[in-house]
């Protein structure tokens, strides 16, 4: 009898689970298991604090949809908060697992974590198999070796263009193999907030496929192209994004339903450019393979880091929605109070952080990690990176004019007055008596006397 256990990380589907299917289809048993490790919840370099409380949220109520749905197929989701290679290893040992299954991850940290993972289960003389399924095409199907990775988008597209045809196929789950014994409680996540909250997007599976159904039983995909730059309209781009980054989407099934979508309404430019979009997902995440730690760094992929630096006060001004520009204020109270920004947002925000404020780009894309419900390593380090001018980008770097901007994105203010960002501080650095003592008041204080 073989006892199998499926670990989820950021696949928390069933179907087009493709490593859940390869352990599924191997043992008589399966144990499916989601280890929370509360290092995710710790400050990391820039940040004083780990996941932020929308992904958190969106996280809870996927961890239950992924519940519910095992349940449909007489399986069970055991849920451990405990650092994750002890979690592993005692489950293991506990339930005499012959062999453990996850995707193979994405992100550089959760890379070094699985390969410490596969060298404590080998000394117990336990099967570890990991199958890569984020991305539209696998590795073997690129058409140049990954080292070979175009620095630039543009002929990264024009090489996997031609490969469209060949996305694999969704892959349909049917049956599990029964599970060993059940939970001995059900687990809900900490800090995750109170169930019922203000979010926009439901976490799950199952929210993720209605979502995908909804979408594409519109006509919003053939204007995505002209709509998609719209600041805060729910039907102006596909939101899939929350989705995608905790895998209850595959990118595949999103792909797969776009192309019935054209065979059924018709291809058009926005339909294309949805592709194009996704094909942008892609090369940050290969991008993230070729170039591992060098992604976190200040220089990028480059030699020089950038001539910016950290400035404490502008960041919080920033961090809060309290800087000179209220179009930034906006997308930034934006960001905090829903965790989910358009793209444009996402480009004014940081290009302010960059160019006006003249800040280290590391700490903008450490507080979007911290504030994104959708953040992906990939997705996040690659735009900042880019926008950076230490990145993909061939053009060294992007300025976007915010008074342009506004013009263009919010003529009328209406998403400046949603969000309040008029209510703002009009001066961007401060100096008080504690920085630059000022010699008259000092000689006033009481206890003090003139030399
Ligand atoms: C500074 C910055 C940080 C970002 N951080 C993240 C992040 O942490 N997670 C994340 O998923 N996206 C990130 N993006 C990319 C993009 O902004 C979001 O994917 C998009 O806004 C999500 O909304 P949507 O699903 O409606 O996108 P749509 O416009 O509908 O696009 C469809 C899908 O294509 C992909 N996509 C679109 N634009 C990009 C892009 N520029 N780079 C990579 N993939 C893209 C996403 O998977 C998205 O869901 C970032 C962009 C910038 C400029």
């Amino acid at each position: 009898m073989k006892h199998g256990l499926f670990v989820f990380t950021r696949d928390l589907r069933v179907q087009d689970n493709q490593a859940l299917a390869a352990i599924a289809r191997q043992v008589d048993r399966l144990d499916c298991l989601y280890i929370a490790d509360p290092a995710d919840q710790q400050p990391g370099r820039y940040t004083c604090r780990g996941q932020g409380i929308h992904a958190r949220r969106f996280l809870q109520q996927s961890l239950s949809q992924l519940q519910q749905t095992l349940q449909l197929f007489g399986q069970h989701l055991h849920i451990q908060e405990e650092e994750s290679l002890t979690a592993v290893c005692r489950f293991v040992q506990a339930r005499k697992i012959n062999l453990v299954g996850q995707s193979a991850p994405f992100g550089v940290y959760e890379q070094a974590l699985t390969a410490r993972l596969a060298q404590k289960l080998a000394a117990m003389g336990v099967d570890f198999q990991t199958s890569w399924q984020h991305t539209l095409f696998d590795r073997s199907q690129l058409p140049f070796d990954l080292t070979d990775l175009p620095k630039h988008f543009t002929p990264f597209r024009q090489l996997v263009e031609p490969l469209f045809s060949a996305v694999p196929p969704v892959e349909r789950v049917i049956l599990l193999p029964p599970p060993g014994a059940a939970p001995e409680q059900k687990m809900t996540l900490s800090n995750a907030g109170q169930p019922g909250n203000t979010l926009a997007f439901q976490g799950g599976c199952q929210a993720g496929a209605a979502h995908l159904h909804t979408y594409f039983n519109t006509d919003a995909p053939l204007t995505y192209k002209d709509t998609r730059n719209a600041l805060d309209c729910p039907q102006s781009s596909t939101r899939f994004s929350p989705w995608l980054a905790f895998g209850c989407l595959s990118v595949r099934q999103i792909w797969q339903r776009l192309r019935q979508f054209e065979q059924d309404k018709g291809a058009n430019q926005s339909t294309y450019w949805i592709k194009f979009e996704l094909l942008w997902r892609e090369y940050f995440h290969w991008y993230l393979q070729r170039y591992q730690s060098q992604v976190f760094r200040f220089a990028g992929i480059h030699s020089q880091p950038p001539l910016t630096s950290f400035h404490a006060g502008r960041f919080a001004k920033w961090c809060m929605g309290n800087t000179p520009y209220p179009l930034v204020n906006a997308v930034m109270r934006q960001l905090n109070q829903t965790g989910y920004i358009s793209n444009r947002a996402r480009q004014i925000a940081a290009s302010c952080w960059l160019n006006e404020l003249q800040g280290d780009w590391r700490y903008g894309a450490a507080y979007f990690q911290q504030q994104l419900i959708d953040y992906d390593v990939a997705a996040n380090w690659g735009n900042w990176q880019y926008l950076a001018g230490v990145g993909a980008d061939p053009r060294g770097g992007r300025w976007f004019d915010l008074h342009k901007q506004r013009r263009l994105y919010d003529p009328q203010g209406q998403f400046t007055r949603r969000w309040g960002g008029e209510d703002c501080d009009p001066q961007l650095d401060h100096q008080d008596a504690a920085d630059w003592p000022l010699p008259d008041a000092d000689a006033n204080q009481p206890g003090r006397e003139s030399e």
